[in-house]
């Protein structure tokens, strides 16, 4: 397998969907299939909201990784919580972690006693093996990825249709606030956000909480 570019490693509480609160390892991979990450490529996106630098390898903790043995590894080192209780948890994301995240990453993981999640846009197959599947579509991109633990939707994407993504296999349905740079339109993407859960209990509400308490 070739190397895995890891654009950073860090300990925190999951902030988003229906294991927000929990301790995990973040392993963030560099490079996405629907933006380069650069600003002047935005516009001309598929995905044209992110709000993550996910771009080399210089964040904490990121670096090039040459084995599965070696990132597992690290991120079992990353891991600062209790031993013995409950699994400790690594969340693979990115950028698009489904461009790295293999079976032997997957087992080097498990090996070290971890549960597994991804954040992935959907766009292609989660490997075998992963415990907790969370999509996030994006309108524009095709979705292949149409089963796991949670579906998360950011919200407002002008042409989504949320009853057809409402019929898919998952277990939890979430709509999330579009966050944006001004304060204005950020305000009335959680307005939205809000009003779809208010007119469909199907769908909840995901905060972003990390931004909330301040954590990475
Ligand atoms: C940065 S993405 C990385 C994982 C994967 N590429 C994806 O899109 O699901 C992590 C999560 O943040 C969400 N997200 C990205 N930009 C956002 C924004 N501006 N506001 C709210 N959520 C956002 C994504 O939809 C996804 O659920
Ligand atoms: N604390 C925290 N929770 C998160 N849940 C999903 C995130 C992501 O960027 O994938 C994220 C993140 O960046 N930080
Ligand atoms: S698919 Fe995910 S990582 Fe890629 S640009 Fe969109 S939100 Fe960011
Ligand atoms: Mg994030």
């Amino acid at each position: 397998m070739a190397t895995y570019s890891v654009k950073e490693l860090f300990f925190t509480l999951q902030g988003e969907g229906a294991q927000a609160g929990r301790a995990a390892v973040f392993c963030r991979f560099a490079g996405c299939n629907l933006w380069s990450g650069r600003e002047e490529d935005r516009a001309a996106a598929v995905c044209q909201f992110c709000d993550t630098d996910f771009i080399g390898t210089d964040g904490a903790g990121g670096g090039k990784f040459k084995t599965a043995a070696s990132l597992a590894m690290a991120i079992s080192q990353t891991y600062q919580g209790a031993r013995g209780g409950q699994k400790p948890y690594v969340v693979f994301t990115g950028g698009e972690p489904a461009l790295q995240l293999d079976a032997a990453l997957i087992d080097a993981v498990h090996a070290h006693g971890f549960e597994i999640a991804i954040e992935t846009n959907g766009t292609l197959p989660v490997p075998v093996g992963v415990d907790w599947i969370c999509v996030s579509p994006k309108f524009g991109s095709e979705l292949v990825q149409t089963r796991g633990q949670e579906l998360k939707v950011v919200v407002p994407q002008l042409g989504q249709n949320l009853d057809a993504l409402a019929r898919l296999d998952f277990d939890h349905f979430f709509v999330q606030a579009m966050d944006h740079a001004d304060p204005v339109k950020k305000a009335a993407n959680l307005q939205h956000a809000i009003g779809v859960c208010l007119k469909n209990p199907r769908w909840r509400l995901s905060v972003q909480t990390h931004k909330v308490i301040g954590m990475p």
